[in-house]
């Protein structure tokens, strides 16, 4: 049986309320998540619960209308990259199962509107905005931590546009999920810069935090958000911090029937015109990785995701 990961729970409150020595400290505590298992739990974030509770019950509302009006605001350019996506839609390489709505920073012309769905499209921003703000906070501290200036990310980010994504993984026989090349998401790695993850108290995800392909469930820890490293932030770390390959799979404790799942992942993406080039930091050091140009990477990547999704009608 697959145990839990060993992935540390930071509180980000004294970088939120402290002075450059605690902002140094808690940078120090991620930086060491980051450089090893690629993942961590941040509490005290600064985004009530209260938020978070209420952003899953929109998800539910969303995902509980009628696929025929979902489809109404599908997503059907994967450079754009908003709107719906239903069960089947996003692949790569094996077959998941869920479906997703994705939300963007300056356009979003597949959202409901207020009158098809009260209150949905102003709570979105507002949450995007608080994890926008967590998000380049994580960033900062990495900086800090590998003395790159504190404003190094500021400097890519200006124009960033990430995306909020909410996941429902619906209600499924364990024997489906459980097929050769199936899940509820298959592994993977994030490829931007780094992601925030909320998710419900279903379980079910699972990291390969030794780079090793032995899975271990990170468990659902009430009051977090786990937050991981993703290729792009491996890329320009010249491999100091990791990308680690995750895949949500039925939770160890489930019966036949796999409950339904709702996730909320916030990918951080740097600006399109950068070019991440790997950071030296040691003499003789040697970059692992060329050169990529932000937005055909995000554009390419996106693009392989959705390979499968069908042409709009
Ligand atoms: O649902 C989850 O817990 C993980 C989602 C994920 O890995 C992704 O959307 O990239
Ligand atoms: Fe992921």
């Amino acid at each position: 049986m697959t145990d839990a990961a060993d992935i540390a729970i930071v509180s980000f409150d004294k970088f939120i309320n402290g002075d450059d020595a605690d902002k140094r400290a808690v940078a120090k505590q991620l930086y060491n998540a980051f450089s090893t298992v690629g993942w961590v739990y941040v509490k005290d974030h600064g985004i009530p619960q209260e938020r978070v509770d209420e952003i899953f019950g929109l998800a539910k509302s969303f995902f509980d209308l009628p696929l025929q009006q979902k489809i109404t605001w599908r997503l059907q350019d994967a450079e754009l990259n908003q709107g719906y996506t239903g069960d089947g839609d996003e692949a790569n390489g094996g077959v998941d199962h869920k479906e997703c709505y994705e939300h963007r920073r300056f356009r979003n012309p597949s959202c409901p509107t207020d009158s098809e769905l009260p209150g949905f499209r102003e709570t979105i921003d507002e949450f995007y905005g608080q994890c926008y703000v967590l998000g380049l906070n994580v960033l900062k501290c990495l900086a800090i931590a590998m003395d790159l200036g504190e404003d190094f990310f500021t400097g890519i980010t200006k124009q960033a546009d990430p995306q909020l994504r909410l996941i429902h993984y619906p209600a499924i026989e364990k024997k489906i999920v459980e097929q050769e090349g199936h899940a509820r998401i298959i592994p993977h790695t994030d490829f931007g810069l780094c992601t925030l993850l909320f998710q419900d108290s279903v379980g079910g995800l699972e990291v390969d935090p030794f780079h090793t392909g032995d899975f271990k469930a990170a468990l659902p820890v009430r009051g977090t958000v786990l937050i991981n490293i993703a290729d792009l932030l491996q890329r320009l770390t010249n491999d100091r911090c990791r990308s680690t390959i995750h895949r949500v799979v039925s939770p160890k404790t489930s019966g036949d029937i796999l409950p339904s799942r709702y996730s909320i992942p916030f990918f951080i993406h740097p600006d399109p015109d950068v070019l991440i080039d790997p950071v030296i930091k040691e003499e003789g050091e040697v970059k692992k990785y060329e050169p990529v140009n932000a937005g055909e990477w995000r554009t390419w990547n996106t693009q392989k995701n959705y390979k499968s999704l069908p042409v709009a009608t």
